[in-house]
C-alpha cells in the first residue's frame, strides 16, 4: 500500500514474477525498509503482485498487495509506478509487459537479459521517448553493480576492451571439475541439484546465458547498439577434465569468458565478441575468481583496468541489484539505458567468423604409430600454423594416445581449417579439442 510521507507519496512497485527473484525483492523491501528510508526521498513500496499460481506457498507475506492473474495488468495498475519484471523469457508476457508498462508511462526494472539481449536497443528507445526508466542492473553479473559502474563511474573512459564470468554455474561446474578431477556431466548434476543451473541447462552450460549478458555490457561500454546475434557462443559441454589438467600442466586455468573489444579492420570499425570456454593464465586476476562468483574486468583509457568480483546469482545478490534500481528511480536518478541515448547508439558490424587471432591449445587423439605427429605437424606448417609447444606422454603402442599442441598467434580460420584436415587422418580418432589461450593479467 502507498504511504504518505512528506512529499506526499511512496514510490508504488507492481511486481510480475514472485519466483527467485521476485520474492527476494519482497523481503528485502521489507527487511531493510529503515536503511532505504536513509537513502531515498520516498518509501518503496510493493502495491501488486503477479505469478501464474496464486496458492503457491512462497514463505513470504503477500497479503497487503493486490493480486494481478495478468502480468500486463501491473501496467494499468492505478496503484503502480513502476513496474519490475522478473518472470524471464525474451518473449511472451515479460515482453507484453515492459511494452505495456513504457506505453503507460511506467518505469521498468527487470533482471530479464535474455530480452533485453533480443529487444534492449528498442526497449530503450522506447523508454527514452516515454521519459521513463528501462533499468536492469539484475540481468547482468547479479549483484555485481556492473551497470552502474560503467555508467557513471567510468563514463568518462574510452572502454578499450571487457570481458568476464559471466555465468555462475559455468565457473562452478569447471572449478569443480578442476577440484575434484571429475568430469562435465557429473559436476552438471551436482549443480542442477544445488540450485545453480536451470532444470534445462542448456542456456548455462552453452554460454547463451553469458552472452546475453555480455551483449549488454557491450552496448553500454561502447555506446553501440545490442547485437546478440553478432556473438560467436560456444559452451563448456566439449571440456573435460583431461583438458582441465593440460591446463594446468600449461599454467593456465579453464574458464568459459565473454570478450568484447573494438577493432579497426582497415578503414571499417568491428565489434568482436565472443562467449566460448578458454585458458587464461592462472595467475591473471580472472583465473582466481572460482565458484559461482563472477567478475567482469574494463580497461579505459585513462582509469586503467578495473576489475568487480561478486555473486552473479541467486536470491539475495539479485534482489540487492533490482532494489538499487528502485532505489533510483525514487532518487529521480532516471539515465539512458545503455548510457547513451538510444538514438545515437551505433550500428557497428560485428568482426567476421574465424577472424579472432590469438595462440590456441589444440589436443588431439590419436591412434599412437609411426609418423602420426609428422602428419599432424605437416598439416599445421601446411595451414602456416606456428607450434609453441607439443606435449606427448607415454607410449602406448596402437592405443589411443592424446598429442596437445599450443601455438603461436593464429587467426580461428586457420585453426578451423587445421581441425577440419585433422578429421581427414586416419589416426586421428575423433573431433580434436580446440581453445583460443587469452593472454590477460
Ligand atoms: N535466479 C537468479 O539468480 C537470477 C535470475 N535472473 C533473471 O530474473 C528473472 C526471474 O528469474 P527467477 O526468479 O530465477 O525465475 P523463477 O522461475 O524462479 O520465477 C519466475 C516467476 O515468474 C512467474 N511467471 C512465469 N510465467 C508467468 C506468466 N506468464 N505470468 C505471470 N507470472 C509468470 C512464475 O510464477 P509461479 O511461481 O506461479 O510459477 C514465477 O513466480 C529471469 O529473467 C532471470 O533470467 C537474473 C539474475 C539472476
Ligand atoms: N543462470 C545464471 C544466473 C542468472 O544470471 C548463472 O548461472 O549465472
Amino acid at each position: 500500500m502507498a504511504v504518505e510521507n512528506a512529499s506526499g507519496r511512496a514510490l508504488r512497485v507492481g511486481i510480475a514474477g514472485l519466483g527467485t527473484v521476485g520474492v527476494g525483492v519482497v523481503r528485502l523491501l521489507a527487511e531493510n525498509r529503515d536503511i532505504l528510508l536513509q537513502h531515498c526521498p520516498w518509501p518503496i513500496e510493493v502495491t501488486a503482485v503477479s505469478a501464474r499460481d496464486r496458492r503457491k506457498n512462497r514463505d513470504v507475506d503477500l497479503s497487503k498487495f493486490d493480486w494481478c492473474d495478468d502480468p500486463v495488468a501491473l501496467a494499468d495498475h492505478p496503484k503502480v509506478d513502476v513496474v519490475v519484471e522478473v518472470i524471464g523469457g525474451s518473449g511472451g508476457a515479460a515482453k507484453a509487459l515492459i511494452e505495456r508498462a513504457i506505453a503507460k508511462g511506467k518505469h521498468v526494472v527487470t533482471a530479464n537479459k535474455a530480452l533485453l539481449a533480443e529487444h534492449g536497443t528498442a526497449l530503450a528507445r522506447s523508454a527514452e521517448q516515454a521519459g521513463v526508466a528501462l533499468a536492469y542492473e539484475a540481468a547482468v553479473a547479479g549483484g555485481i553493480p556492473i551497470i552502474k559502474s560503467m555508467r557513471e563511474g567510468l563514463a568518462a573512459n574510452r572502454i578499450e576492451h571487457v570481458y568476464g564470468i559471466l555465468n555462475g554455474t559455468c565457473n562452478y561446474i569447471l572449478t569443480q571439475m578442476r577440484e575434484t578431477g571429475r568430469e562435465f556431466a557429473d559436476v552438471l548434476a551436482e549443480a542442477q541439484q544445488l540450485g545453480y543451473a536451470e532444470a534445462d541447462p542448456s542456456f548455462d552450460v552453452d554460454g547463451i546465458d553469458a552472452a546475453h549478458k555480455l551483449s549488454i555490457l557491450t552496448a553500454v561500454a561502447f555506446g553501440c547498439e545490442v547485437d546478440f546475434a553478432g556473438i560467436k557462443i560456444s559452451g563448456i559441454r566439449n571440456v573435460s577434465a583431461m583438458d582441465i589438467e593440460y591446463a594446468s600442466e600449461l599454467g593456465y586455468r579453464i574458464k568459459l569468458l565473454g570478450l568484447s573489444r573494438l577493432i579497426d579492420q582497415g578503414a571499417e570499425r568491428r565489434i568482436e565478441q565472443r562467449v566460448h570456454a578458454c585458458m587464461v593464465p592462472q595467475n591473471a586476476l580472472i583465473a582466481k575468481v572460482d565458484g559461482v562468483y563472477n567478475a567482469v574486468v574494463t580497461q579505459g583509457n585513462f582509469v586503467g583496468q578495473n576489475v568487480a568480483i561478486g555473486r552473479g546469482a541467486g536470491q539475495g545478490p539479485t534482489a540487492s541489484a533490482v532494489v538499487s534500481d528502485l532505489m533510483d528511480i525514487a532518487r529521480g536518478r532516471i539515465l539512458p539505458a545503455f548510457s547513451a541515448p538510444a538514438d545515437t547508439l551505433k550500428k557497428i558490424p560485428a568482426a567476421p567468423e574465424g577472424s579472432h587471432v590469438g595462440p590456441f591449445y589444440i589436443r588431439t587423439m590419436v591412434v599412437d604409430r609411426p609418423g602420426v605427429i609428422a602428419e599432424v605437424a605437416a598439416i599445421m606448417r601446411d595451414e602456416n600454423v606456428s607450434l609453441e609447444s607439443m606435449i606427448q606422454r607415454a607410449r602406448s603402442p596402437g592405443d589411443r594416445v592424446p598429442v596437445v599442441f599450443t601455438t603461436h598467434e593464429t587467426s580461428q580460420a586457420q585453426v578451423s581449417r587445421v581441425v577440419q584436415k585433422l578429421g581427414k587422418v586416419s589416426a586421428v580418432v575423433e573431433p580434436p579439442h580446440v581453445m583460443s589461450i587469452e593472454q590477460l593479467s
